[in-house]
């Protein structure tokens, strides 16, 4: 199997020319260039988003994922003349794909969607698709039915399990991007190819402009060196090879964003690269959330009274972004891009902590302010969280607070004849706070110059339906036109960095209750 991906890393390149692959375009309403660069629509007014997407085929890979269902819905709702979103799934859990796509459309985040056009269904396509297997596993139909018809593609799969072996999430992270590439290039209406990164490819760098850093490793000869290994030998060498990283998710995804730039003479390209994404702040409505990634399962188990002490720095900055928002961005990146159809791959760092800045210590008050006025059923014990960045003071509190309870109750369960099983989830708990913890014990700094371009060529009302920020009472949106940061970094970028005083903080609607 590896040995197929090695082979197929250097692809049979079928490059389509330029001002082909761009007037073929989406079906959608005329457009034409602006003398600004802005789309204009042939009356010269500027073209919204919306008007974009319309008529426009749209391949979506980690559809049924956290960030991929809400792309799915904000695309129906506010795009509602898009033609058809080609949804790469495959079947889970003894579902079948069909079930799970159905299963999706009826969960609550569609509610909206359902009210609007109940017959959105319609404009879904499931394609079966397993990303970790040879050629995508996308049957040769499917194949002919994609290459004719998508225009832009939102790669949002990936393993971002922290855990996850070395061997696999290189295989789904950096193969299956290429192997996406590669489907991308036979293409012949391609306008947009949007990679969803994430703001820690790079955090073994205190400050993270928006290019495209030199990979730690060559990725195909990583692939090449994998591929003999026995599992055990590469988890014994992963440390190593992850160096100053700390985990094989951040590794890989530094990777698959180099395998993407490589592409980027051939293709139209924007890379997203948010930070820790949260619930929704605005849409489909406040609060929604689906996981336990992340901050979430944090908050979860010190409502539950069972997380009473982790490791985190008070005031390093908590870097959380609501998914609406980095769905607002990613939608309004892929406008961009086959719009303006940069040279380059365009990195956007979707990012909060530079202008909006919230600390650990603060979401520490607000999550147990917040349970103690909304108290979680049938909760362990009374939450009552502490977050400290003294090492030997938090082995204190674990052994205090998590261990000693844990030894307790586990012998109540057993002298009343029941299995025991506190600490169980607590050496649970422990390992995900172990592994969470260097994001929350320190602090990194992005440039957001590519946001800030962005959201000056949003027309007026782009900007009030689909905000790249909450709104700051004195949050001066830019009105000039930014020059893009390439990811090369060869192009000088604008300094026209808003003061972090002069906007207003948020917290997602959680914390807010
Ligand atoms: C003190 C109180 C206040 C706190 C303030 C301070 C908080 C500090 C928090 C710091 C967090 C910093 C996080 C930074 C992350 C930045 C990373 C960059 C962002 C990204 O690019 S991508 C997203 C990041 N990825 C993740 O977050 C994934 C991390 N998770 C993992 O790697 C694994 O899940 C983990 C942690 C290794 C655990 O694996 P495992 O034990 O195998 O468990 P599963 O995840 O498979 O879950 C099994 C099962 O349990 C359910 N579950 C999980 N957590 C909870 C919970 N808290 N409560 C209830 N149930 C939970 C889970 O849904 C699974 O259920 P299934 O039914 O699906 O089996
Ligand atoms: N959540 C976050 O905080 C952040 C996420 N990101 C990035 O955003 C993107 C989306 O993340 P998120 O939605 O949270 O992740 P999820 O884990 O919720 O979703 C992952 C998606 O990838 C799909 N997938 C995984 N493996 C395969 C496979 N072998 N074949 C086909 N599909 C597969 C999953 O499908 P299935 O349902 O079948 O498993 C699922 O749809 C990722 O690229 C991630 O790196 C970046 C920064 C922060």
């Amino acid at each position: 199997m590896f040995r197929f991906w090695v082979a197929n890393l250097q692809p049979t390149r079928i490059s389509y020319p330029r001002s082909c692959i761009v007037k073929a375009g989406g079906t959608g309403r005329a457009t034409q260039m602006g003398k600004t660069g802005e789309e204009t629509g042939a009356d010269g007014s500027m073209v919204s988003i919306a008007d974009y997407y319309a008529g426009k085929n749209v391949l979506i890979t980690g559809a049924t994922g956290f960030m991929g269902k809400v792309l799915v819905e904000k695309l129906l709702r506010s795009c509602p003349e898009v033609q058809t979103l080609y949804l790469l799934v495959r079947p889970k859990a003894g579902q079948s794909m069909h079930e799970r796509v159905s299963d999706m459309m009826k969960c609550k985040l569609f509610d909206r969607v359902r009210e609007d056009n109940p017959d959105f269904h319609q404009k879904i396509v499931p394609i079966s698709s397993e990303l970790t297997q040879p050629a995508l596993a996308i049957s040769p139909e499917d194949v002919e039915r994609l290459t004719s018809c998508v225009n832009i593609i939102f790669h949002c799969a990936a393993t971002i399990r922290f855990d996850e072996p070395l061997k696999h999430a290189l295989q789904l992270n950096v193969m299956a991007t290429q192997q996406l590439l590669n489907l991308a290039q036979q293409m012949h209406h391609l306008q947009a190819f949007i990679h969803i990164s994430t703001a820690y490819a790079n955090c073994n760098r205190r400050h993270i402009d928006e290019i495209i850093y030199p990979p730690p490793v060559e990725p195909k000869k990583l692939i090449d060196s994998l591929e003999w290994m026995e599992d055990s030998i590469v988890r014994d060498i992963t440390p190593r090879l992850i160096g100053d990283r700390p985990n094989t998710y951040t590794y890989t995804k530094a990777l698959a964003e180099c395998v993407v730039q490589r592409e980027s003479s051939k293709l139209s390209i924007g890379i997203i690269r948010p930070s820790i994404v949260g619930a929704s702040w605005q849409e489909p409505f406040p609060g929604w959330i689906d996981n336990f990634n992340g901050p979430s399962g944090v908050f979860i188990a010190a409502g539950k009274g069972i997380l009473r002490t982790m490791r985190a720095n008070n005031d390093a900055v908590a870097d959380l972004i609501p998914v609406d928002v980095v769905i607002n961005l990613t939608l309004a990146a892929g406008w961009y891009t086959a719009v303006h159809r940069p040279k380059a791959a365009l990195v956007y760092n979707c990012t909060t902590g530079g202008i909006n800045p919230f600390h650990w210590g603060e979401i520490e008050h607000h999550v147990m302010s917040s349970f103690k006025r909304n108290p979680l059923e049938q909760a362990f014990r009374r939450p009552n969280a502490n977050i400290t960045s003294n090492y030997l003071m938090n082995q204190y509190w674990i052994l205090v607070s998590h261990k000693f309870p844990a030894l307790i109750y586990d012998l109540y369960l057993r002298l009343s004849g029941q299995k025991p099983q506190m600490m169980r989830i607590f050496n649970r708990l422990h390992k995900a706070i172990g592994l969470l913890e260097y994001f929350s014990s320190q602090d990194w700094e992005w440039n957001s110059e590519n946001m800030n371009m962005l959201m000056s060529h949003l027309s007026p009302e782009d900007r009030k339906t689909s905000p790249l920020r909450p709104p700051a009472a004195h949050n001066p949106t830019p009105q000039q036109d930014l020059t893009p940061q390439t990811s090369s970094g060869t192009q000088p970028h604008s300094s026209t960095k808003p003061h972090p005083s002069d906007l207003q903080r948020h917290t997602t609607p959680l914390l807010n209750q």
